[in-house]
């Protein structure tokens, strides 16, 4: 039989169904997968088995049917699993099981897929490249010198080395998206409260979207529709039906685009990116034209102060969510000899469980938000964060969906970007004003630059995450997969 790991979800979902295949022996292949290789790619902090085995013979038993039944899947560390440990791959969380399963979990075990295991990411998904992991980076399969982007690193990972079918990311600044671009995999930032987040670590919970990860596009949107929806315990969660996103996929895979206008965002030209990024950018633009697009520049003017409102925004919610990790209700406690008073137990286990860049946006947030400052960084990022919706808004009276690179640069070596964090912020250029605005945007693979991957970014209106399905599955039927080098 072919290897079970190479094919898509989709196929591996129809072979399960007329029972070709069992999900027992589809689960097992992935977990052999991921013990043959895992060792090098580090996608995994935690493999689980013996979960994975019993929810695949569920599925063989008939206890549970449905367009992904059987599929294995990864999820990032950040969303929790009732038992199995939960880590935001901080040290401050080692050892912690959560008492309950997140959401988007409970939908996926409902689907009847089996969890593979739990992947890497930055810590408490703030970086872009792994490398802020507590327990060590991941390292990008077309590459292993290499970052596999952030903060779901692990996820883009684990498919790019062909170790899960599907995986979950979450998306708060660029983290399912740079991933995926620099893995050569797709990844999808629904529109924000279109997926659930009870159950997901908050970092910055006006940003935070949990969304599917997947090797191609359809088997993308297969995911989107099991996961989306509304959740009565997430209160941001919209309550409108998810459009259809697997139909808008399968007519985008048709390779007609024809009527539709891509919005080219005037302030993103030329702005940074690398050559080779450039380039793969502009020859996917030509093959979306001859499928029947349109091009329309656009302007957008404040984009280019997202960056900088993101940085304030983003660290002030998680210098709030973050204090919660006191070393009294989770995982890490430093210092209880009994000779030291409760702030200090705090202080030292704070000042253990949690690494660099967590702290530089602890204090960074905690600055912005007090008293005397608040109005001129924390009011003025929000105030910047309407304009920038704005600009979304009359871009989209013009056009149906806006496009841009996803990351200005392919991945980067090791180290190369750790030493100052502006270098690695600006990983996130293109993908930021999405989360400010609470649109839902894609990456899609475009083409390769010096034999790593390049993204393609399509956004689209809250709500009409169909719409940027269709036009990234157009894509796909035109430039097709890029498959690594073996491992
Ligand atoms: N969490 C994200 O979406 C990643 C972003 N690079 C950040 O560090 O905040």
């Amino acid at each position: 039989m072919s290897d079970l790991t190479r094919l898509s979800a989709a196929d591996l979902a129809s072979r399960i169904a007329k029972r070709e295949v069992s999900a027992v022996e589809v689960a097992t292949a992935h977990l052999d997968r991921i013990a043959a290789v895992d060792e090098r790619v580090h996608a995994f902090l935690h493999v689980d088995r013996e979960g994975a085995l019993a929810a695949a013979k569920r599925v063989d038993d008939g206890e549970i049917t449905g367009p992904l039944a059987g599929v294995p899947i990864a999820v990032k560390d950040v969303l929790t699993t009732k038992g199995i440990p939960t880590t935001a791959a901080s040290k401050i969380l080692e050892g912690w099981k959560p008492p309950y399963d997140a959401t988007i979990v409970e939908r996926l075990k409902n689907a009847g897929m089996p969890i593979l295991g739990k992947t890497n990411m930055d810590e408490f998904a703030m970086g872009s490249s792994t490398e802020y992991s507590a327990y060590g980076p991941t390292n990008n399969p077309w590459d292993l010198g290499r970052i596999p982007g952030g903060s779901g690193g692990g996820s883009a990972a684990a498919l790019a080395a062909y170790e899960a079918p599907l995986a979950i990311g979450t998306d708060t600044g660029g983290s399912i998206r740079q991933p995926g671009a620099v893995t050569g995999t797709v990844g999808a930032k629904p529109t924000y409260g279109g997926t659930s987040r009870y159950g997901l670590i908050a970092f910055s919970s006006s940003l935070d979207t949990p969304g599917p990860c997947g090797r191609t596009v359809e088997d993308t949107a297969l995911l989107h529709a099991v996961i989306a929806g509304h959740d009565p315990r997430d209160s941001t969660s919209i309550q409108q039906a998810v459009p259809d996103v697997v139909a808008a996929a399968r007519l985008g895979a048709t390779g007609d685009l024809t009527g539709v206008k891509l919005g080219l965002v005037k302030e993103f030209a030329g702005d940074g990116s690398e050559p080779g990024v450039a380039a793969a950018f502009r020859e996917s633009l030509e093959a979306l034209v001859k499928l029947g697009a349109e091009v329309v520049e656009v302007s957008c003017p404040n984009f280019q102060y997202a960056l900088p409102a993101y940085y304030l925004i983003a660290p002030s919610e998680c210098s709030s969510n973050l204090a919660r990790f006191d070393g009294v209700r989770y995982g890490l406690r430093s210092g209880d000899d009994g000779s030291r008073s409760l702030e200090e137990v705090m202080s030292l286990t704070r000042d253990e469980g949690f690494g660099p860049e967590v702290k530089r946006r602890i204090i960074l947030g905690t600055y912005a938000l007090s008293s005397g400052y608040y109005d001129a960084y924390y009011g003025q990022a929000q105030k910047v964060r309407t304009l920038i919706t704005r600009d979304f808004q009359s871009a989209f009276e013009q056009v149906d969906v806006l496009v841009s690179p996803t990351t200005p640069f392919v991945a980067f070596p090791f180290g190369s970007r750790t030493s100052d964090p502006y270098q690695m912020y600006l990983a996130d250029l293109f993908t930021i004003p999405t989360n400010l605005y609470g649109g839902p945007a894609i990456s899609v693979p475009c083409g390769l630059a010096e034999g790593l991957p390049v993204g393609f970014q399509i956004m689209a209106p809250t709500m009409a995450d169909d719409r940027m399905y269709r036009v990234a599955a157009a894509l796909e039927s035109a430039v097709g997969t890029f498959t690594p080098p073996a491992l």
